[in-house]
């Protein structure tokens, strides 16, 4: 049999495709079920049905390992015809003989897994689609390892004939796979950060890293997408509004494709059951981890005082 972390990312990229199709058949029924958490932050239909079904098909497959959710449901039974036991074929055959000896043993107990049902709720509200992504995220003894990003709405306006929605997953040590993998422009610095949880501190960060160009889209996982594929040079985002869940698989593909994302301090994000659920110290995304610090010196220090080491 495969190692668990093989047969763990193979299962989770077929669930998130199903909660993926969750998601688009919920906006097209047109009856999204707002519902307000807090200020500018909001739950929807599709947030809960989609965790449910990523849920309950991880516990049905793997009932020992640890799970958590963004949203806070109640423990209703799933549809059966929500439960995915499907495993995905080709990250089992990408995966075997190259997975890392230091990933091969890991056990059950070792690891937990942080699910973002629906990234991009305030955009999936607004319909800037291709902002949505699906984010399963695993952490094997408080580091993230491997993750899952599914743009359900990838290709949605590219004609009736486009195949709809794609799979991004990544493994440390293995690489990342479903996207094109592209450097960004040289002579500029696009810089893309959030377009829905803006603050004043947000902007003087982004204003400090000397950008050419600022791609304010919505989505921890779109915008790691954006510097995966060479649109954009550094996500930059001085706020404590991402949490574990927001972070964890975006994590695992930008460091399995040779990049960096830490809070702006430069410190590494950890993921333990017990961890606090915040990310206070904000989040710092870079293609190559070479450039980091770039970016690190130019985070003014009135921003990082005011953004305390998660
Ligand atoms: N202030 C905030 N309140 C709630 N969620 C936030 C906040 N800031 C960031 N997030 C979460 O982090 C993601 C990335 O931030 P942004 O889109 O603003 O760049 C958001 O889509 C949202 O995830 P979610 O949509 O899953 O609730
Ligand atoms: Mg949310
Ligand atoms: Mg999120
Ligand atoms: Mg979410």
């Amino acid at each position: 049999m495969e190692p668990l972390i093989t047969r763990l990312v193979a299962t989770s990229v077929s669930i998130a495709n199903r909660a993926g199709r969750i998601v688009r058949d919920i906006l097209s029924k047109g009856d999204l079920g707002i519902v307000e958490k807090g200020k500018n932050d909001y739950q929807t239909e599709a947030d809960r049905s989609a965790q449910r079904c990523i849920l309950a098909s991880l516990h049905k497959a793997f009932p020992k390992v640890s799970v958590f959710g963004e949203e806070e449901l109640d423990s209703r039974p799933v549809p059966q015809e929500w439960i995915e036991t499907t495993v995905n074929e080709e990250v089992i055959k990408t995966t075997a003989n190259k997975l890392p000896d230091t990933l091969k043993a890991v056990k059950d107990e070792d690891i937990c897994i942080w699910v973002d049902p629906l990234d991009g709720t305030a955009e999936y509200t607004q319909g800037l689609l291709d902002h949505v992504t699906v984010l399963i995220g695993i952490a094997v003894k408080g580091r993230s390892v491997a993750g899952v990003v599914y743009q359900p709405y990838y290709n949605y306006q590219a004609g009736q004939d486009a195949t709809l929605g794609r799979s991004i997953w990544g493994i440390i040590g293995v690489g990342t796979f479903g996207h094109q993998a592209n450097k960004p422009p040289e002579g500029q610095n696009i810089i893309t950060t959030t377009r829905s949880h803006s603050t004043r501190a947000v902007v003087l960060a982004v204003d400090a890293c000397e950008p050419t160009e600022v791609l304010r889209v919505g989505g921890a996982g779109h915008k790691v997408l954006l510097i995966l594929e060479g649109k954009a040079h550094a996500y930059v985002f001085a706020s404590p509004g991402c949490k574990k869940w927001d972070t964890c698989a975006p994590e695992a593909i930008l460091h399995a494709a040779g990049g960096k994302l830490t809070d702006i301090h430069g410190n590494d994000f950890t993921y333990e059951p017990t961890v606090q659920r915040r990310n206070t110290g904000g989040v710092l995304g870079t293609p190559r981890a070479e450039d980091h610090k770039w970016y690190l010196d130019h985070i003014p220090q009135e921003v990082r005082e005011a953004l305390p080491i998660s």
